[in-house]
């Protein structure tokens, strides 16, 4: 390929490979979509870009060869399309919205100016319009996914530099409009065989593929991340399963050699086998979430909340000592206490113990600690239950 001298053919051909591509990116997101059933809004939306792009781009290929009617304003609306659908899947992912009432009044406001043109108006200026909103569209697109993807999504920051194709996006577009102003010679169509078309081209194409591969591996951080927290979680209360606990409990216990101490506030509910056997296991399971969620306002940010097993829990509460743990449960154990499980009109009281535990420098490991808190534990169910025991 010359730049100096490029031919129709090129520019042609180029403008085809381009839409081809976009075409096969239409399938992939499709095929994300239905079969794979991954990010569904966001995955439809892209492959609805990637079809309006090639279908843009191919009408646009056809220009003198195919009825105006067909080829101008349809290929330009087409393309507006595409860029406002591209900004729409990019706020479906980055923020789990989506806004078609934008999306649509924005196409439909560049639809009716370029209609509203003169007759045998500049064809620059079409030309102007569609690649000055694409400009925009991009822009705004980029900067919403460089604010949210920066911010930690799914506990998982993912980098703010998957927005850098819808930049680049943007500057090419408004490239082709200024290009349209400094050129006299310029057409502002694709198809003619000038140096900058075919540097527009191939960026294009180049750009058509990172701005998919960029969103392709957004979908994927986002579905290892969702993967991730299945195998952390506890089905039934979403508190942490007892792999996950063990691990933040050997993790806060690393700390403790750091000076970071910390305590355990471990929770049993009461005679729970005697409700499970009068109510049955489904009333069981609804106290034990009834409990978790009346527990999760005790709970900060930083501390672990984690079932251990059947009706049994345990709090790690980091940079606490035994009398913040013991301030914590007893709180706990006057929320259980206070409501009762309403089952089939009928109220079941509900209680729990507590055994609360401090880690200290002897401690080999976090597991000991924990032996500390059930030993409480044990002493609170000897007690009579619903005590807090250290
Ligand atoms: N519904 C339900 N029951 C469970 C689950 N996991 C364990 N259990 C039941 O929890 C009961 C635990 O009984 P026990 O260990 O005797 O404890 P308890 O009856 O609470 O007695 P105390 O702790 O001494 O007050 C058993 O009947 C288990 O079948 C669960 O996920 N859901």
């Amino acid at each position: 390929m010359s730049l100096a001298a490029p031919t129709p053919a090129e520019t042609v051909t180029l403008l085809a490979a381009v839409a081809a591509t976009a075409f096969v990116a239409t399938l992939v997101w499709l095929a994300l979509a239905l079969v794979a059933r991954i990010a569904l809004r966001a995955s439809l939306t892209l492959a609805a870009a990637n079809a309006a792009s090639a279908l843009a781009l191919t009408l646009h290929a056809l220009r003198g060869v195919a009825p105006d009617a067909l080829t101008r304003w349809p290929s330009d609306v087409l393309a507006v399309a595409s860029f406002a659908l591209l900004g729409a899947a990019v706020q479906a992912m980055t923020t789990r919205r989506l806004s078609w009432q934008t999306t649509t009044l924005t196409v439909a406001a560049v639809a009716t100016l370029l209609l509203a043109l003169p007759d045998g108006v500049d064809p620059r200026w079409p030309a102007r319009i569609v690649n000055g909103a694409g400009a925009a569209l991009t822009l705004v697109a980029g900067l919403l996914a460089w604010r949210q993807l920066g911010a930690a999504a799914d506990g998982r920051r993912a980098p703010a530099a998957l927005a850098l194709p819808l930049f680049l996006l943007s500057l090419l577009l408004a490239a082709r409009t200024v290009e349209t102003f400094v050129n006299a010679g310029s057409a502002g169509d694709l198809r003619v065989p000038s140096a900058f078309n075919i540097a527009c081209l191939w960026a294009a194409f180049v750009l058509v593929l990172l701005q998919n591969a960029a969103l392709a591996l957004l979908v994927l951080m986002r579905l290892v991340s969702r993967i991730e927290r299945l195998l952390q979680r506890d089905p039934l209360t979403d508190t942490l399963n007892r792999r996950a606990f063990d691990q933040a409990l050997e993790q806060a216990h690393a700390w403790l050699q750091r000076g970071r101490g910390y305590a355990l506030v471990m929770i049993d509910m009461d005679r729970f086998k005697q409700l499970n056997d009068t109510l049955g296991h489904a009333a069981g399971d609804a106290a034990l979430r009834q409990m978790v969620e009346e527990l999760q306002p005790c709970v900060r940010e930083v501390d672990r909340f984690g079932r251990l097993g059947g009706e049994e829990f345990c709090v790690l509460l980091p940079d606490t000592g035994i009398a913040g743990a013991a301030l914590v449960a007893e709180r706990m154990r006057a929320l259980v206490h206070a409501a009762p499980l309403h089952w089939l009109e009928q109220d079941w009281p509900l209680s729990a113990s507590f055994g609360i535990a401090e880690a200290e420098p002897g401690d080999a490991n976090g597991a000991a600690v924990l032996a500390r808190a059930d030993a409480a534990l044990y002493r609170a169910k000897k007690q009579g239950r619903n005590v807090v025991q250290e």
